[in-house]
């Protein structure tokens, strides 16, 4: 895995605030890497330094080996940065805008027409190419905010909350986007959200940010191992299972039962990789199998979980 975006004891403090605390992750080619924290927790400060537009107080940051500090310029010329605020000409059509920042990108004249072109039918608004953007939905307006950051196609996108304000179907639209720019084009991803269903759904990795400090950093399934020693897994059966069954299952290495409500049989395992052998000990015993489910636990859980904790433990 080829390392994008390195941060080592990254540190930025303003006047009277520390705005980024000491931190250090990774970021790997190809990853959508999710900064999750509330209000002022840090997070554009952060995309700030990882692009040069701020010095760091201390502490180093590197994006494709490039020391942001001294290679502001030449990281620029390869990020794309959608902000939460994106600044359209409202007056222009959606062709000439992205015509203005193509320029603006150093595309030159003969190959703009292609990449707008290109940009416009990505993000679904070639019919609405020669349009003024005054006329945009918010969802158009973001999607056109998207084309506009990777017209001089860049391998990384920062974006930050790239779908607030926007209605569920027009959040769908750039999720789709956002995951096709990931796998299709392999992209690598830095996106800032609130919207831990979102996350979810979108990120192979995230980092926990509050008051400038990391408090988790990893996979969701990373994650959940880490803070939780259970896994919980629900098991039917076609019938009530027999005292055996439940014994069965009790007895398997790593179970603890909770309940047997009807004919389903709730209880953690330490392990997921133990299911298996359950599965053996019940069918042994007679029991019809119907259904196992492990439960996963949702980034909700786990984001509440660090934030009461104060950080991982583990
Ligand atoms: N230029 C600045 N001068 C002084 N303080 C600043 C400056 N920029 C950010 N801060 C402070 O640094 C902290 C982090 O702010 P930042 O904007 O990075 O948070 P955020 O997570 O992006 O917030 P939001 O989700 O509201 O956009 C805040 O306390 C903020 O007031």
């Amino acid at each position: 895995m080829t390392t994008i975006i390195q941060a080592d004891n990254l540190h930025k403090s303003f006047p009277t605030t520390t705005a980024i605390d000491h931190i250090s992750f990774e970021v790997f080619e190809g990853e959508v890497f999710g900064l999750l924290g509330p209000n002022g927790s840090g997070k554009t400060t952060l995309v700030r330094l990882l692009n040069g537009v701020l010095t760091p107080t201390s502490g180093r940051a590197y994006v494709f080996g490039k020391d942001v500090t001294t290679d502001g310029s030449w990281i620029r010329a390869r990020t794309g940065v959608l902000t939460e605020t994106p600044s359209l000409y409202e007056r222009l059509t959606a062709k000439k805008n992205l015509s203005f920042f193509g320029r603006f990108y150093g595309i030159t004249d003969s190959e703009i027409p292609k990449r707008t072109d290109e940009m416009l039918s990505l993000m679904h608004l070639s019919d609405r190419a020669d349009e003024p953007v005054g006329g945009f939905s918010k969802g158009m307006k973001q999607r056109l905010a998207i084309a506009r950051a990777l017209m001089h196609d860049p391998p990384i996108l920062f974006l930050d909350e790239p779908t607030s304000g926007l209605d569920p179907e027009s959040s769908r639209q750039v999720e789709d986007i956002i995951q096709e720019l990931a796998s299709d084009e392999q992209k690598t991803i830095f996106l800032c959200t609130h919207n831990l269903s979102q996350a979810e759904r979108l990120c192979s990795k995230v980092a926990m940010l509050n008051t400038g400090k990391i408090l988790a950093e990893g996979s969701i399934q990373d994650l959940s191992r880490r803070l939780f020693s259970a896994v919980p897994v629900e098991m039917e059966l076609l019938n009530e299972p027999s005292p055996a069954v439940i014994q069965a299952v009790r007895n398997t290495r790593g179970v603890t039962v909770d309940s047997v409500e009807g004919t389903t049989i709730l209880f953690h395992v330490t392990d997921k990789e133990l299911i298996p052998s359950i599965i053996r000990a019940v069918i042994q015993e007679g029991g019809d199998m119907f259904r196992i489910a492990p439960q996963d636990y949702s980034l909700e859980e786990i984001y509440f979980t660090v934030q009461r904790q104060g950080g991982m433990t583990v």
